[in-house]
């Protein structure tokens, strides 16, 4: 009902929501592509060439637009699960602000300038990772994987996994081993990342007949494996200086916050079966935001020391 109160028909024929510039900002999931976005300019960042400042400005952007498409085209398609989860009735689409084929227009057409940018600007591998991103997350994940199996997250997150390997090759023109160990840090992270939400939303998901891991495997099972990736993410996140790529001042903080992170997983892991208030699990997920960001910050302030350091003993 909402839906037909706000549309017109406009002189093409077409439905035209009375959606404002927030609506469709909205649509390009902000805060996550925030991070996201954060992540590709630390893979800019770190990567041993100087590239010219308006390029990288302009890769950091491309990107940015990218992740934001690939954002609307998972809300255009996910429009019909997104009605029926509490946490996300309300978005444009579900909540009749935009019209589905609006969204879509929006998501193709971004997608297409932000690697055509990103391609002629700075260089074409850049630009064909951002492009298989941005498909791997709104075909394979949203389309495909999410919908059939358990393991959707851990396949899919691969796609928010790569923006530090997009942002190296803006910056290089190559990928080298250092950017595929910020894939993986961020690649084991997507999981306890998503369960522990996955976990206090479960009825959402279930609702949406969604098979997110708590709901097929079981909260015990589901508990276990964020256990079982926060394990391996701790160790993983110090291989950057254990490799030497970083001095220990990154060692010690991605140490720290491993730990940090084993212990609220830990915490999730001795949840009661029959915990309705499921604090651990919120605690969890608000650490894993804060450990993402923190470890990159950290790699960040630990190249961008260490070149000035360099610079002032030339
Ligand atoms: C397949 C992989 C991922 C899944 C399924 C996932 C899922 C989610 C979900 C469902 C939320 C709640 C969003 C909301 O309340 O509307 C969320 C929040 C968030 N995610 Fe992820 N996420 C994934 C990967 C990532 C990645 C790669 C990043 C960043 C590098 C990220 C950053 C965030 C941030 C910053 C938030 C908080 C947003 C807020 O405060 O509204 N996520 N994630
Ligand atoms: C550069 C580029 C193209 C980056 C894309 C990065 C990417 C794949 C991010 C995924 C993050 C995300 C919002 C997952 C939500 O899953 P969901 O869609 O199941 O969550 P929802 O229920 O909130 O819609």
């Amino acid at each position: 009902m909402a839906l037909v109160d706000k549309t017109s028909i406009d002189e093409v024929g077409f439905r035209m929501s009375e959606a404002t510039a927030g609506d469709f900002f909205a649509l390009l999931k902000p805060r996550v592509m925030s991070l996201v976005v954060f992540t590709a300019f630390v893979g800019l960042v770190a990567a041993p060439v100087t590239i010219n400042p308006l390029l990288a400005v302009i890769a950091i952007l491309a990107i940015a637009i990218g992740a934001g498409a690939s954002g609307a085209l998972n809300m255009w398609y996910d429009a019909d699960i997104d009605a029926v989860m509490t946490r996300t009735a309300s978005r444009p689409i579900p909540s009749g602000r935009i019209q589905p084929h609006e969204a879509l227009s929006f998501g193709l057409v971004l997608s297409v300038l932000s690697v055509m940018t990103l391609g002629v600007l700075v260089n074409w591998l850049a630009a064909t990772l951002l492009a298989f991103t941005i498909f791997f997350y709104a075909v394979v994940y949203t389309m495909w994987l999410k919908r059939s199996t358990p393991q959707n997250i851990v396949i899919g997150g691969a796609a928010g996994a790569i923006p530090p390997v997009i942002g190296w090759a803006a910056a290089t023109g190559s990928v080298s081993l250092e950017s595929i160990i910020l894939f993986l840090i961020i690649f084991l992270w997507t999981p306890p990342h998503f369960w522990a939400l996955a976990l206090f939303k479960s009825e959402d998901y279930g609702r949406a007949g969604i098979p997110m891991m708590p709901n097929v495997a079981g909260h015990a099972s589901t508990r276990r494996q964020i256990f079982a990736y926060a394990l391996v993410l701790a160790p993983v996140g110090v291989l950057p200086w254990l490799l030497g790529y970083t001095t220990p001042f990154y060692g010690v903080a991605a140490l720290l916050l491993g730990v940090g992170f084993v212990w609220y997983a830990w915490k999730v892991l001795g949840m009661a079966d029959d915990d309705r208030a499921m604090k651990p699990a919120k605690a969890l997920f608000a650490y894993s935001l804060l450990y993402l960001f923190a470890i990159f910050a950290a790699y960040l302030a630990d190249c961008v020391v260490e070149r000035a350091l360099a610079m002032g003993g030339a």
